[in-house]
C-alpha cells in the first residue's frame, strides 16, 4: 500500500521505448506529480516494486515485453497489482481499447498526445487512487489503536507463511494479552482503559520495529506480534523485550493480581514452516503458551518450538 500524505506529491511512472514520448509526457506531468521513466518493461516492472509509483502511463507497442504482457504483470503481482495502468498507445480501434482494459488497465489515451485530455485523465486516476489509498488505510487500521487490525495481520500472516515455506526460514509469533485488564477497566474506568491500550499499542509497535515485523490488535486487550526470519531465541529476546517495554512504561494498576502496574503475558511460539502445516496450528501453539504464562502467574513470556512431530 502507498500511504497517502498530503505534502507529498504523487508518483507518476511513464513507459515508453520512444524518448521523445517520455519527453513529452514527462513535461506535461512534472509540474504536478514527481515523474519517473522507463524505456522498457522490465525497467517499469522493477521502477513499479520499489517506487511504488501511484499511476502508470504504459505504451502498448515496446521492443520485447509488449504494454499488454507488462500489465498482466503488474496485476499478477501483490505488490503492483493496485497501481492503475493508463495505457498510451496509438493504436486507437476499439478491440484494441477493450484488449488492453481487459488486461486490467483503468484508462486508455491515444498517440498524438491531446494533453489537455493526458492530464485530465491522469488527475481522474490520481484522485482516484488517494481515495482507494485512503480506504485501504482505514479498513487495515485499528480504529482505537491506530496499529494494523485483525484483518491486515490475516493478509500479512498468509504471506510470511507462504514465504517460510518457500525459503526454509523461521517464522514466530508471539500472542500478547494485557494482565487483569478487566480489574483495570473496572476500577479506573473504560476511558482510561481505552488509553491504556493505546499506550501498550504503541509501546508493542515502536519496540518490534525490525523490517518485516508486525504488531497488531488481535481484539479487544489482546495484540499479535508476527516475527519474519526469527528463530526461537531471538524471538524470545523480542518478547521480552516487549514485556520490559509495558512494564516500564509504569502505567498504575492497583488491581492487577501480579503487579503495581500494567503487565503483559505472551505466549511465542516458532516454527520451520512445513509442506501440510497449517498457520492456525502456529497460532493455537501460541495461544497454549499465553495461556502457561497466565497460569505461571502472568507478567511473563512462555515459550517454544511448534513441529508437528513433537505436538
Ligand atoms: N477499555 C476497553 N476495554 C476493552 C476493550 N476490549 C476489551 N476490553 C476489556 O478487556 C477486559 C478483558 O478481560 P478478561 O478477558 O477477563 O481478562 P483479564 O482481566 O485481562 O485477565 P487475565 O487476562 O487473565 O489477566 C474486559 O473487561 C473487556 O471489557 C476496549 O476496546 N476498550
Amino acid at each position: 500500500m502507498s500511504p497517502y500524505r498530503d505534502n507529498q506529491k504523487q508518483k507518476v511512472l511513464v513507459v515508453d521505448d520512444q524518448p521523445i514520448n517520455l519527453k513529452i509526457l514527462g513535461q506535461a506531468l512534472a509540474g504536478d506529480y514527481q515523474v519517473l521513466v522507463a524505456s522498457n518493461a522490465e525497467q517499469a516492472l522493477q521502477i513499479a516494486i520499489l517506487q511504488q509509483p501511484d499511476l502508470i502511463l504504459l505504451d502498448i507497442i515496446m521492443q520485447g515485453m509488449d504494454g499488454y504482457q507488462t500489465c498482466r504483470a503488474l496485476k499478477q503481482d501483490s505488490r503492483t497489482v493496485n497501481i492503475p495502468v493508463i495505457f498510451s498507445t496509438s493504436m486507437d480501434s476499439e478491440a484494441d481499447e477493450v484488449k488492453g482494459l481487459e488486461a486490467g488497465a483503468a484508462d486508455y489515451i491515444t498517440k498524438p498526445y491531446n494533453l489537455a485530455l493526458v492530464k485530465a485523465r491522469v488527475r481522474n486516476q490520481m484522485q482516484l487512487k488517494k481515495k482507494t489509498d485512503l480506504l485501504e488505510k482505514l479498513v487495515s487500521l485499528d480504529g482505537l489503536t491506530e496499529i494494523p487490525n485483525r484483518r491486515n495481520f490475516e493478509q500479512h500472516f498468509e504471506v510470511e507463511w507462504r514465504r517460510a515455506q518457500r525459503s526454509g526460514l523461521p517464522l514466530s509469533l508471539c500472542m500478547i494479552d494485557i494482565d487483569s485488564f478487566k480489574q483495570y477497566n473496572d476500577n479506573y474506568g473504560h476511558g482510561a482503559g481505552d488509553i491504556c491500550l493505546q499506550r501498550v499499542a504503541q509501546t508493542l509497535a515502536s519496540t518490534a520495529k525490525r523490517s518485516g515485523d508486525l504488531v497488531a490488535r488481535y481484539g479487544g486487550e489482546e495484540f499479535v506480534v508476527l516475527l519474519p526470519d526469527t528463530e526461537l531465541e531471538e524471538a524470545s529476546v523480542v518478547s521480552e523485550r516487549l514485556r520490559q517495554a509495558i512494564e516500564s512504561q509504569a502505567i498504575e494498576h492497583k488491581y492487577s493480581s501480579c503487579a503495581q502496574v500494567v503487565t503483559i503475558s505472551a505466549g511465542l511460539a516458532s516454527c520451520q514452516v512445513q509442506i501440510g502445516m497449517e498457520r492456525s496450528q502456529l497460532m493455537e501453539e501460541a495461544d497454549k503458551f499465553l495461556y502457561e504464562a497466565k497460569q505461571q502467574g502472568r507478567n511473563r513470556v512462555s515459550s517454544g518450538i511448534y513441529s508437528p512431530d513433537v505436538a
